[in-house]
């Protein structure tokens, strides 16, 4: 069997599973945001928990079997990744990072261009690449598990959605290719109903997507397309790639209100790369984890970080 791209520690997604809480998972207490220890780093502690299997501790770093969770906490311990650059040899792309993020809420991860934010979704996500290398700890619930299909979902930052089909389309058609064969056609049919409304599209359910040639949808109701698409499976875990670049700010808080709307309600984590968000667009943020060059200046509740820049 050829080996993985991915690396060992990675959630790696698996065959189709339905999405039901195991007693093989473990639901970790942890610190409330404004219970933590702030600035510069800090990390959740959690409550009388088994041990963790990880590389430090010299456990041994198989998956156990595939966790079906409805909730997921998501903690990553001293990751880094490297890249390997032809004549350069290795280079360190994200240098010893740490951080959560936790259902029902929006983690925001903000810095400059270049800083690795699309690098740490992607690890997170377990998607990074051939070239790239990860080390550390990714761990699901408490535990380093893999991910049952369906319980991650990725948007990028391109959508890649057909011009000549409506919003309706597109959405009914990923249901009925996405969802399991065990739903019936009609409940698909209203799943996708159901997610076009979620995400504030049914005044444009009949309109067609469009492209550069014969003019569409807004860009920001394509964005809401994509991530509704996505939300069709009900992952308990989104990563949004700049959800809001190339939209004004009222199409950005348009579609992150929505996110975090429907985090809140279905206790989704959400974990979004996101550029230069306006006052507004920040505020609907819990988490942020500020980077620059591959490391973390900051991880914490995103309302301290005015506090702590104010203080500064
Ligand atoms: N395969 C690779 N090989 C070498 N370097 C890479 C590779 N992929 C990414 N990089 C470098 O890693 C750094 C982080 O890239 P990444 O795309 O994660 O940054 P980013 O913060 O998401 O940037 P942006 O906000 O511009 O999208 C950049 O300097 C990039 O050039």
């Amino acid at each position: 069997m050829a080996a993985s791209p991915l690396p060992r520690w990675a959630p790696t997604p698996s065959p189709s599973r339905p999405l039901r809480l195991t007693s093989s998972t473990i639901v970790t207490s942890w610190c409330s945001w404004s219970s933590c220890q702030l600035s510069p780093i800090f990390f959740p502690r959690r409550s009388s928990e088994p041990s963790t299997p990880s590389p430090a501790n010299g456990v041994a770093g198989d998956w156990r079997e595939e966790s079906r969770v409805s909730e997921v906490f998501l903690t990553w311990e001293d990751l880094s990744v490297t890249a390997t650059n032809g004549r350069k040899g290795h280079v360190v792309i994200l240098d010893g990072l740490s951080g959560y993020a936790r259902p029902g809420e929006v983690l925001a991860l903000m810095g400059p261009s270049g800083c690795g934010k699309t690098t740490l979704l992607d690890a997170l996500a377990g998607r990074l690449g051939p070239s790239m290398k990860g080390r550390g700890d990714i761990m699901i619930n408490g535990r380093r598990e893999k991910l049952a299909f369906g319980t991650s979902a990725y948007v990028t930052q391109e959508s890649v959605l057909m011009a000549t089909l409506t919003v309706a389309e597109a959405v009914r058609y990923s249901a009925q290719l996405q969802l399991p064969d065990s739903m019936s056609p009609s409940e698909k049919r209203s799943r996708a109903d159901d997610a076009i409304k979620q995400m504030g599209l049914a005044v444009v359910a009949d309109t067609r997507i469009g492209g550069r040639v014969s003019k569409g949808i807004s860009g920001g109701q394509r964005k809401r397309v994509s991530i509704c698409i996505e939300l069709l499976a009900s992952p308990s875990l989104l990563f949004l790639d700049e959800p809001t670049s190339g939209l004004d700010s009222a199409a950005s808080y348009h579609v992150m209100s929505r996110i975090a709307r429907i985090a809140q309600r279905g206790g989704m984590t959400v974990v979004a790369a996101v550029h230069q968000p306006s006052t507004e667009v920040f505020e609907l943020f819990h988490g942020l984890c500020l980077m620059a060059n591959g490391k973390t200046v900051y991880f914490g509740p995103a309302a301290k970080a005015i506090e702590v820049r104010l203080r500064n």
